[in-house]
C-alpha cells in the first residue's frame, strides 16, 4: 500500500518539493525541513473524495485550485490524493501519517470526515510515525464538500471550502475527542460526529442510497426506515454501571458532536472537547412524533420531552433482549453493523484544524 500510495502522490502532487531521503515519499528530513531549505515547509497530504455530493466534490475541488495554492503553497508542499472506493480515504491516511504527513486534510463529506479519522487509528492505537517525546503529530483537516456536512455544524462553520482553507492556513490546532464503536469482529469503527442505532441505524442505512436526491436523502432513508419499524426492548449498561433493561426503545443516538441527518440537533450538549459522549435514547417515539415534533429535534428542546432520556457518558453498552431481528448500527452516517456494540469516547486524541 505505501508503494500505491508514493505512485499516486507522485501523479497527484501540487506541488512537489526535492525528496530528502529515498525511503520516504514524503519530503520530510527529522527536523521537518524541505529541499535544504530552513523554512519549514510542511507536508500536507488531501484525500479527495471525487464522487461526494453526488460528483460535486470533485468539481469543486477543481475549482478551488487557485485559492489553495494561494494560501497554502509557500509553507506547503500539497499532495493530492483522491479515493477510488469506499474506506480507501482511511488507508490513505494511514499510509501519510507513517510517511510524516504533517497534516491529513479531508475534502468531501462527513463519510469521506470518518474514513479519514479512521485511518488515524489502527487495532485499538493511533497511528503515528512520532514518539510522545518529539511533540510532533499529524493533524487533521477538513475542506467540507459533502451532501449533509454536519460535524462543522458543532463549531458554526459554514460550508464554503474557502473559509475552510483559511482556518487550515491560519493553523490553529485544537485536540478533540474520537469515538468507538467496538464489539463486532475485526477493527472497531471510529466516529468524531455522531453514531446511533435501530430506527435511526436503518434510516442512515437507507439514506446512504438515496444521496443523489442530496438532503432530501435523510427524509427517504426515515421513511423507509419507518417500514416495518418497532420498538425493541434493549439492555443498556453505562460505564461502570449495571445492565438495565429499557423497554420499546425507538431509537439511540450518541454524540460526540451535535448534528446529523442534515441539520438535527440530535445531541446538543455534545462537544468534541467535553471529554465524554451525549447519549439521548428515544422510547416510544411514534412517526407522527417524529413529525410533530420534528422542529424540536433540529433545535435540540426534544431532550425534554417525557419519552426522551438524556445522560453523558464515557462509555455505553447496548445488547437485544431476547431474540429479535438485527438492530441496525450506524457511525456519522456510515452503516457499521447490527448490535451488541460498545459506544466509548478517546478523549483528546487528535489534533484538528479549528
Ligand atoms: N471514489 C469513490 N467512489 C465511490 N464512492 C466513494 C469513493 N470514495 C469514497 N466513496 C464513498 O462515498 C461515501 C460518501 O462520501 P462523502 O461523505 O464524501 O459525501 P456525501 O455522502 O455526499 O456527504 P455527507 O456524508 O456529508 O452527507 C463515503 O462513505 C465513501 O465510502
Amino acid at each position: 500500500m505505501v508503494v500505491g500510495t508514493a505512485v499516486m502522490m507522485r501523479a497527484n502532487s501540487l506541488v512537489r518539493a526535492e525528496r530528502l531521503s529515498p525511503g520516504l515519499d514524503l519530503p520530510l528530513n527529522p527536523s521537518g525541513a524541505v529541499g535544504g531549505d530552513c523554512s519549514p515547509k510542511k507536508n500536507f497530504v488531501f484525500v479527495i473524495n471525487p464522487k461526494g455530493a453526488n460528483g460535486k466534490t470533485g468539481k469543486e475541488w477543481k475549482k478551488i485550485q487557485p485559492y489553495l495554492r494561494e494560501m497554502l503553497s509557500r509553507n506547503c508542499n500539497m499532495h493530492e490524493l483522491s479515493t477510488t472506493g469506499p474506506f480507501h480515504a482511511a488507508e490513505i491516511t494511514r499510509d501519510a501519517i507513517r510517511e510524516g504527513a504533517d497534516a491529513v486534510i479531508a475534502v468531501g463529506g462527513d463519510g469521506t470526515l470518518n474514513e479519514v479519522v479512521n485511518g488515524f487509528f489502527e487495532a485499538g492505537k493511533p497511528v503515528s510515525l512520532y514518539g510522545p517525546e518529539t511533540g510532533r503529530s499529524t493533524a487533521l483537516g477538513l475542506i467540507p464538500m459533502g451532501t449533509g456536512s454536519d460535524f462543522i455544524r458543532t463549531f458554526g462553520w459554514r460550508n464554503d471550502p474557502r473559509e475552510a482553507i483559511e482556518r487550515i492556513a491560519k493553523g490553529t490546532r485544537s485536540r478533540i475527542d474520537v469515538g468507538v464503536v467496538s464489539g463486532g469482529s475485526g477493527e472497531p469503527r471510529y466516529f468524531i460526529n455522531v453514531a446511533s442505532l435501530h430506527l435511526s441505524g436503518k434510516a442512515a442505512f437507507y439514506a446512504s442510497k438515496y444521496k443523489r436526491f442530496g438532503n432530501l436523502c435523510y427524509v427517504f432513508g426515515a421513511l423507509r426506515a419507518f417500514y416495518g419499524h418497532r420498538d425493541q426492548n434493549l439492555r443498556i449498561k453505562v460505564d461502570d454501571g449495571d445492565w438495565e433493561l429499557f423497554e420499546k426503545i425507538t431509537t439511540i443516538c450518541i454524540g460526540n458532536a451535535k448534528f446529523y441527518g442534515g441539520g438535527m440537533k440530535i445531541t446538543p450538549a455534545a462537544s468534541p472537547t467535553s471529554g465524554d459522549l451525549q447519549v439521548v435514547i428515544f422510547q416510544e417515539f411514534k412517526w407522527y412524533d417524529f413529525l410533530f415534533k420534528l422542529h424540536k429535534l433540529y433545535n435540540g428542546s426534544h431532550i425534554s420531552e417525557r419519552n426522551v432520556f438524556v445522560k453523558s457518558v464515557q462509555g455505553i453498552q447496548v445488547a437485544v433482549e431476547g431474540s429479535i431481528d438485527g438492530v441496525y448500527v450506524e457511525s456519522d452516517g456510515e452503516h457499521v453493523g447490527f448490535l451488541p456494540r460498545r459506544f466509548s469516547v478517546m478523549p483528546s486524541s487528535l489534533e484538528m484544524f479549528v
